[in-house]
């Protein structure tokens, strides 16, 4: 994904840097000679205000405070945002009188008197061919505006350019990592961003274009000077690019707190004190300039239609961010939430499928048929992880198929057969492993409409995966006698700790509970235990209790709905025994999906095997797999595909006419995947 970004963050830089270039050579002269001069550049400030503040209000805005995390702290970085550029202004104000964060260097004299202001130096200095410096000096002989003007004059020497670079330096490596960032959230984020910088860029650098002809540079130096000082928006991309891959799963697709810090926390803090940057730009920058220039500009019996101007160019600027806002809801009919919208327009995802041994091939393809007729925006890269022999002379899944895996980010999983008590490693464990996917997620719930014993089953189990008994440390101690260990470590269980913390806060649930048999294996479910408990004090608004895995399953049996307020985090073996039972609560193993999810992505399974005995029968239930399918959609921030496929697959089961034989119906898997598509 991190490529995507680049290019899409690469063109927008380049567009916007090119296009005030352009406008300098070709549209300049004829702009600077028009008598409508003011009335455009009064526009295009106006433009720029409403875009900036459409951005920030309708972008920015809801993707920093998309997530409950770090709410003050992104209030903060707002507010830092501006005052860092306030800070900044003033300090470039103190080395040149009146240049700070110029856009048409209006400021101090009439109405936008940028080509007086080039042309100060320029006389008698250098010869400078191009006609709009002749447009420039007839045109500062003939305002009254030249005695501000000449006044001024007395301050434009040539630091003053380097001062104006240095700006546009640092002003276009901030706009960089603003673009790569907002490119990262999602692609209408990059876009308005990238709208928004370009359409303050234009007033601003032919500002700056003018200023710097003042200064003495010749034409040809500037845009030598212009394509240095666009470089940093470049430096800008590659620090944002740098931060994305340092610290995990930005980019287009994902925005999940699951994801990874850059998600759940960096990328709101770049964001906030971007919207900070430009509240500042559009407020206290550009706003003012557009005051006096309609103040003056009436006074000296200019346009009275200029403040008319500015306010349709303002609501234009506005309306555009809305807009790309309001197609992006379309686009996907999401309702109006911002980690949906996040990812809704233009872009399919692509998505790995491990097809995976036994009845694997039949439910996924099952699968894939439904999100067709849904049709999901995704596309399916299919991954081989059949067993090949390593480099070390293992087993295993080839580090390629992984790597497909890794790129992609997300996957979906049929299940994979392990040889009982011989042969290789499980290549489950090994992909939890390879891939980092610490946290096994495995919601249980009463499907409505099909009986069971128990009503209303509504169970959360977070599950520790990396290591505990699923360790895969074993070996003969002696003749008749076998070890294997059980590996805790703090880190792995502080990790699935705070993953269950933030979890329950997600999901609304007030509280987690820790299952563990600390009283018999006190060391190692001991430190899991301890560690959960610590956890929880940096979530005071959950309440933690803790409970013996024993009792734990005997209170389940008899009542489940005890455990429905809150979420269960245990080591790896308690975590799949614990979900197995729950499936027995609600219709077995065919109707219950789980995720894996770590830091450089996820993984989505169910949670049964490769069901041997009616492999290749067309007799498994998909359910389990599609209901997987719909948290990986959820988890893609989908939500609406997720809905409407779950919607289908319930109304399915409870329609009772074609359920498959582990729900008591005679229905094949074909027929079933008909009948969810019916249902859709
Ligand atoms: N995550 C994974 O990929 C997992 C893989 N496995 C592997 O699967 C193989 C078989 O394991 P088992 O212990 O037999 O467990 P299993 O889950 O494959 O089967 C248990 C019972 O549930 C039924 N069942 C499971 N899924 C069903 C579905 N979708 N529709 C209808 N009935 C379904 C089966 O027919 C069987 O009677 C083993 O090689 C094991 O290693 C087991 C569990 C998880
Ligand atoms: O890998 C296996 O064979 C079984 C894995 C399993 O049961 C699980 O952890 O979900």
């Amino acid at each position: 994904m991190s490529l995507t970004v680049l290019f899409y963050s690469a063109a927008a830089v380049t567009l916007t840097s090119a296009v005030p270039l352009f406008i300098f050579f070709v549209l300049g002269p004829l702009l600077f000679k028009s008598p409508h001069q003011p009335t455009i550049l009064t526009g295009l400030v106006s433009l720029a205000v409403g875009s900036l503040l459409g951005d920030v209000f309708f972008h920015l805005i809801p993707e920093i405070f998309a997530l409950r995390e770090n709410y003050l702290r992104n209030c903060t970085l707002m507010m830092m945002g501006v005052f860092v550029f306030f800070v900044g202004e003033r300090v470039l104000q103190h080395y040149h009188q009146g240049h700070g964060h110029g856009h048409m260097e209006f400021r101090n004299q009439s109405n936008f008197s940028m080509i007086s202001d080039a042309t100060r130096d320029v006389e008698g200095e250098e010869e400078v061919e191009l006609d709009i410096l002749t447009t420039q000096i007839e045109t500062k002989s003939a305002t009254p505006a030249t005695i501000d003007v000449e006044r001024s004059l007395e301050v434009t020497t040539k630091p003053v350019g380097l001062l104006v670079l240095t700006s546009d330096f640092i002003h276009n490596f901030v706009d960089g990592i603003a673009i790569g960032v907002s490119f990262a959230t999602s692609f209408p984020v990059g876009l308005s961003t990238a709208a928004a910088v370009f359409l303050h860029e234009i007033p601003h650098e032919l500002g700056d274009f003018a200023i710097l002809l003042a200064a003495g540079y010749s034409p040809m130096t500037i845009v030598i000077c212009n394509i240095l000082t666009t470089l940093s928006s470049f430096l800008g991309i590659v620090v944002a690019l740098f931060l994305i891959v340092l610290y995990g799963n930005g980019g287009l697709a994902q925005s999940d707190p699951d994801l990874g810090p850059f998600s759940a926390s960096l990328k709101p803090a770049i964001l906030a004190l971007t919207a900070g940057n430009f509240l500042y730009i559009a407020l206290a920058d550009l706003v003012p300039e557009l005051l006096q220039s309609s103040h003056k500009t009436d006074g000296e019996g200019g346009s009275r239609w200029l403040p008319w101007i500015q306010y349709s160019a303002f609501l234009v600027g506005g309306t555009s961010m809305l807009l790309i806002k309001i197609l992006c809801y379309l686009d996907g009919l999401h309702p109006p939430k911002s980690t949906e919208y996040d990812r809704c327009v233009f872009l399919i995802h692509e998505v790995s499928l491990i097809p995976g041994d036994g009845i694997g091939p039949e439910i996924s393809r099952a699968v894939q048929r439904i999100f067709e007729c849904a049709k999901v925006p995704i596309e399916w890269e299919e991954v081989n992880v059949t067993p090949v022999k390593l480099v070390d002379g293992r087993i295993g899944i080839s580090p390629d198929a992984i790597e497909v895996i890794r790129r992609n980010k997300i996957g979906l999983k049929g299940p994979l057969e392990t040889p009982v008590g011989k042969g290789h490693v499980s290549l489950n464990l090994t992909l939890r492993k390879a891939l980092h996917l610490y946290a096994n997620v495995r919601p249980c719930q009463s499907v409505q409409g099909f009986k069971t014993a128990y009503d209303n089953v509504d169970l959360m189990v977070i599950r520790e995966n990396t290591e505990g008994e699923y360790s895969g440390i074993e070996h003969e101690v002696m003749d008749g006698v076998m070890q294997s260990i059980k590996l805790i470590t703090k880190t792995a269980s502080e990790r699935i700790a705070d993953f269950a913390f933030r979890y329950a806060v997600k999901v609304g649930r007030p509280n987690v509970t820790v299952v563990h048999k600390a009283t018999i294996m006190k060391a190692s479910d001991g430190l899991f235990l301890n560690t959960v408990k610590a956890a929880a004090m940096r979530y005071p608004e959950v309440k933690l209790t803790d409970i013996s895995l024993d009792r734990a399953c005997l209170q389940m049996v008899q009542d489940p709905s005890l455990f429905a307020k809150t979420v269960m985090v245990m080591p790896n073996l308690y975590g799949d025994i614990v979900s197995d039972l729950c499936a027995g609560f609600i219709g077995g193993l065919g109707l219950t999906p789980s995720g894996n999810i770590g830091e450089e992505g996820a993984v989505f399974e169910s949670v049964h095997g490769t069901a041997p005995d009616i492999a290749g029968k067309d007799m498994a239930n998909p359910t389990a797999l599609l209901l997987s399918a719909c948290m990986m959609l959820r988890h893609m921030g989908l939500d609406s595909y997720a809905d409407a496929i779950r919607k289908a697959v319930l109304k399915t089961i409870a329609d009772g006419t074609a359920r498959t034989r582990d729900l008591g119906g005679n229905a094949s898997t074909t027929l079933f995947t008909r009948a969810v598509c019916d249902n859709l």
